[in-house]
């Protein structure tokens, strides 16, 4: 998601700003009870905002040397009043059931293009996605049943399609085999390839297994030029969130019509050619070449069922599709450069991949090649997985508390903004540092420790390596926690270990050169794009140029 131009930002806080100061003379009147320091502003109302939007990396910076003094920070963006936390136990304060993601999660869809009709019904539903309604809502109040309440109604089809383990089993084994078909399959020969250039190649091949994993090749069947228009709207998702008055945004307003007018084209295709009344009585496949997979067509389903319009279905898989690629497939380049970047990594990686393979000596075979289960779960992967995610995820996570809250004994009122910079969490020196390894640095055995076993029969001691993350789980937090928290979470393990397995397992690569936007050689490697600066997963700011030949 790229950063939005200043100009444009400059007019914004023009309309804004009027709306600020009817906050700042209601914001004097208080200041009774014992209050958080606040983020330091140039200019009061302004400077914070300004910074946000132009600047995010600036921002996140400023607020965590804030937070390395007080664990809790009052900071005004605009008309928000909100408090940041630092990581550890006072972020998990807000993944209790008394605060919720709901205005945020509005806030994106409306930015996607919902229709403000849709919108409207799902701001009237206040009784949250749990199974029993928040105390004081309106669905608590009149008694309104579970399949009436559209969070809810949402949150279920999430458990049930993304994050049980039938829906991961179901979408890991689908995504093996078209990203083999992908990646592997159209390489015959033995032969060296020139100029590869590895993320270019995993946006493709991922987006377009992982796609039909989920939505089914229909999809891209009618809309040609469906990769990139998906790619052009990622990189405006960002701008859009800001809420910008369409005429100041016009690339990111083109870009998202674009892609959600292909959504709607196929999801009208696909409503007609799908059998809902052979569905309705039970007879639905798991997955079928239509809709694609059950979480598709719950999704389908959920905005029939609560009347949203034709012109809101086109955002409804939008949304779906950039939760599916915009994270993981960063998240799995920055896993294969690294591995790429490190000869012994790469070979001690490839060692222990090889156990959870299922067909090593088959490479005809394009069905099931690894267990993701036991790939999952193997010590140095998941090390190097959780290291990528640790320094390559920024997100500010966000929750509107429903009941006061104490943090770090700061009582804030009902109906408090709480934000924790995951950045905060991921990169404190004091829970992931050690004297050679500092927590900035990419350390791919940070997170695994050596155990010594005894052999039962023949008595002898082994050393092997076991995952932990114990004593600094509450420091780590890519997806969130509490009932906001990512239901793509279970996807995205196993796709990026599987593409990133794959890739490795297959082919014999060698490193040739990092390269700028413009296609130059750059002498230093890919870091965090600024502009995805607590955008979730960041894009390389470089590209990995390789050369490689298929060797299974
Ligand atoms: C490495 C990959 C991913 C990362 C780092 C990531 C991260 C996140 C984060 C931080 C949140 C907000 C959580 C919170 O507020 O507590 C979120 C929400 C969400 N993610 Fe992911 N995500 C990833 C992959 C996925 C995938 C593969 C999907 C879909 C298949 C997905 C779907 C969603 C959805 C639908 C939400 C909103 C949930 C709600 O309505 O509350 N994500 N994700």
């Amino acid at each position: 998601m790229a950063a939005v131009p200043s100009s444009m930002m400059l007019t914004a806080l023009l309309v804004i700003l009027p709306i600020v100061a009817v906050f700042l003379v209601k914001q004097n009147q208080d200041g009774k009870t014992k209050r958080p320091p606040r983020l330091d502003e140039t200019i009061p109302f302004v400077s914070n905002l300004w910074q946000f939007m132009t600047n995010k990396r600036l921002f996140i910076t400023r607020a965590r040397a804030a937070l390395e003094t007080s664990p809790v920070v009052r900071c005004r963006l605009g008309p928000l009043d909100l408090h940041l936390l630092r990581g550890g136990a006072h972020a998990s304060v807000m993944f209790r059931a008394n605060c919720h993601s709901d205005p945020w999660i509005l806030r994106i869809m409306q930015s996607a293009g919902y229709m403000p009709s849709d919108i409207a019904k799902l701001s009237h539903d206040d009784s949250g996605s749990g199974s029993t309604p928040r105390p004081g809502s309106l669905a608590a109040a009149a008694g309104i049943p579970l399949d009436q309440r559209v969070w809810h109604a949402l949150h279920r089809l999430y458990d049930d399609a993304m994050v049980s383990a039938k829906a991961t089993d179901a979408f890991a084994d689908l995504f093996q085999h078209l990203f083999h078909d992908q990646l592997v399959t159209p390489v015959v020969g033995r032969e060296w390839t020139e100029d590869v250039h590895i993320f270019d190649l995993l946006k493709r091949t991922m987006t377009t297994a992982a796609t039909h994993a989920t939505l089914g090749p229909l999809i891209m069947d009618v809309n040609p030029g469906f990769v990139d228009a998906f790619w052009q709207y990622e990189r405006h998702v960002e701008t859009l969130a800001f809420g910008l008055p369409d005429w100041l945004n016009r690339p990111a307003v083109r870009a998202r019509a674009r892609f959600s007018d292909m959504c709607r084209r196929w999801y009208e295709v696909a409503d007609r050619a799908y059998d809902w009344d052979a569905a309705a009585a039970g007879e639905g496949a798991d997955w079928e070449p239509v809709f694609g997979s059950s979480l598709s067509r719950g999704l389908a389903r959920w905005a029939k069922a609560f009347g949203f319009k034709a012109e809101s279905m086109g955002p409804v898989f939008i949304l779906l599709l950039f939760g599916l690629h915009a994270n993981t497939i960063p998240v799995c380049t920055w896993v294969v450069m690294e591995l790429i970047k490190d000869p012994d990594l790469l070979q001690a990686v490839k060692k222990e991949i090889a156990t959870a393979e299922i067909t090593p000596d088959n490479s005809a075979s394009t069905s099931k090649i690894f267990d993701h289960r036991k790939l999952a779960s193997l010590p140095l992967l998941q090390s190097v997985y959780t290291e990528v995610l640790r320094l390559h995820v920024g997100v500010l996570i966000t929750r509107t508390c429903t009941e006061p809250v104490t943090v770090a004994g700061y009582t804030l009122p009902k109906g408090s903004i709480l934000q924790a910079p995951t950045e905060v969490g991921h990169l404190d020196e004091c829970v992931w540092s050690t004297p050679e390894h500092p927590a900035s640095d990419f350390w791919a055995y940070r997170h695994v420790r050596e155990k010594e076993t005894r052999d039962e029969t023949t008595g002898q001691m082994s050393k092997r390596l076991e995952f932990s993350l114990a004593g600094r789980s509450a420091s780590f937090f890519p997806f969130g926690g509490g009932i906001g928290m990512c239901p793509g979470r279970n996807f995205a393990k196993p796709e990026v270990l599987l593409a990133a397995a794959m890739v490795v397992s297959r082919f014999e690569i060698e490193h040739v050169a990092w390269l700028k936007p413009n296609g130059s050689v750059s002498d230093r490697p890919a870091q965090n794009d600024a502009n995805y600066a607590n955008s979730v997963a960041a894009a390389p700011d470089r590209e990995m140029k390789v050369r490689w030949r298929r060797v299974r």
